[in-house]
């Protein structure tokens, strides 16, 4: 995909800020494409191992700085939301620390075509069932953050939290605090029980990376942030960080895209399978550990041994179609279940064929959308890659 070099303005002043506020860049720059924004090419040739970009940790926007603690957030307030909150509260003022960077953010306009919680209801409801899986979850999340700054900053509008809050989701980087004392009283909790909820910090420059699912993987240590070129780059390609092992339904309600080739990818079987349990099969479902979270991966070639049946669908797929002692045998490890395949096969291939008939409709409700051309791309694509996984299981599995 073509890249053109000069982005504009705004830019090349935040990239001047950036250079003089702890930002080290070596051999990359930032560029615009046409279908994702921003991104970061190799302004000359590079070899795997080098160090493209450092950011000293004073830089970073997280929430153990100072003039995020000054804000007193009540203990309860998320780390999403103290940092939505903090960009918020400046968001106005012309001297902000902030400033030039957040104008080479995209803009309120471009999440609303993007990012999918922002999109018409007629939209949502042709969404895949594992991204409104996503979105649902999401949106209770923003909403809590939402009541919780609104008690202590009625100032903040909703509009503008709900911006910050999507530009610290799709923006910020993993941080564990290398720079603190493990027992600093400046840490959101003990080290010991932080959850990846606690570890946000936004990194200036680093975040022009996209994602992809193998490129640069960044690293922090107790002085910053740093990418290191994974492999060898030519001059003007470009170069992407992997934000996470993340499926396209996931990629396409927190970030608003969806890669074309994606291999951490795979679509969720809860809404086929989970209507098919008896309570008492839920209920022994639970008790075990294996409700929900079903899940079929693309096909893999004919000469391999793999399955794309994820092992909790092997798990219920035995408790619907098996004698209760053969799930047993199954679930505890004293039978690997192979005799058994053939008939949990059958089961779920008569579903995945219910299935794809019904992508098939789903699809046509997509064509027939009126306007909307970017978002329907995006759906029409996804859909496409749910068939195409659904048809090649049914296939493997001998349907
Ligand atoms: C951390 S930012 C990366 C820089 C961003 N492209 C920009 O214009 O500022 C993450 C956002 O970039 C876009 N993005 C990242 N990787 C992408 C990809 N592989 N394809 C399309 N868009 C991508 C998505 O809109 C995502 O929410």
């Amino acid at each position: 995909m073509a890249a053109a070099l000069d982005p504009g303005e705004e830019h090349t002043r935040f990239i001047e800020w950036a250079q003089s506020n702890g930002v080290t860049i070596d051999g990359v720059a930032p560029a615009k494409f046409v279908d994702r924004g921003m991104g970061i090419v190799a302004a000359k040739d590079l070899k795997k191992g080098d160090r493209l970009v450092h950011v000293r940790n004073g830089s970073l926007i997280q929430v153990t700085q100072p003039s995020i603690l000054a804000l007193k957030f009540l203990p309860k307030t998320s780390i999403h939301a103290r940092i939505a909150a903090y960009l918020a509260l400046s968001y106005d003022d012309k001297s902000s620390r902030n400033r030039l960077w957040q104008e080479i953010w995209p803009s309120q306009e471009d999440f609303k075509s993007i990012l999918p919680i922002h999109w018409p209801k007629e939209l949502q409801d042709l969404l895949p069932n594992a991204a409104n899986v996503v979105l649902k979850n999401q949106r209770a999340n923003l909403e809590r953050d939402w009541l919780a700054i609104n008690s202590q900053f009625p100032s903040i509008t909703k509009q503008l939290l709900t911006y910050t809050w999507l530009i610290v989701n799709t923006r910020t980087f993993y941080w564990e605090y290398p720079d603190l004392p493990k027992a600093s009283p400046r840490l959101p909790k003990k080290r010991s029980q932080f959850t990846v909820d606690d570890c946000y910090a936004m990194c200036p420059f680093m975040d022009y990376f996209n994602h992809t699912d193998v490129g640069c993987d960044p690293t922090s240590d107790a002085k910053g942030y740093s990418v290191t070129a994974d492999r060898d780059y030519k001059a003007g390609e470009e170069v992407y960080v992997s934000y996470g092992s993340h499926t396209n339904d996931f990629l396409l309600v927190e970030y608003g895209f969806i890669l074309d080739s994606n291999k951490c990818d795979s679509i969720a079987l809860d809404h086929l399978i989970l209507p098919q349990l008896s309570s008492s099969q839920t209920q022994v479902l639970k008790e075990d550990g294996f409700y929900g979270n079903y899940t079929l991966s693309p096909a893999v070639s004919a000469s391999s041994s793999t399955t794309p049946i994820c092992h909790r669908t092997q798990a219920v797929l035995r408790l619907l179609t098996l004698p209760g002692r053969r799930y047993s045998a199954f679930i505890s490890g004293t039978d690997e279940g192979l005799a058994d395949q053939g008939r949990v096969n059958e089961y779920l291939v008569s579903l995945l064929i219910k299935y794809s008939r019904q992508i098939m409709e789903i699809r046509e409700e997509v064509e027939a959308l009126k306007g909307y051309k970017d978002q329907k791309d995006t759906l029409l694509k996804r859909w496409k890659q749910i068939d195409v996984i659904v048809k090649a299981a049914v296939k493997e599995l001998g349907g």
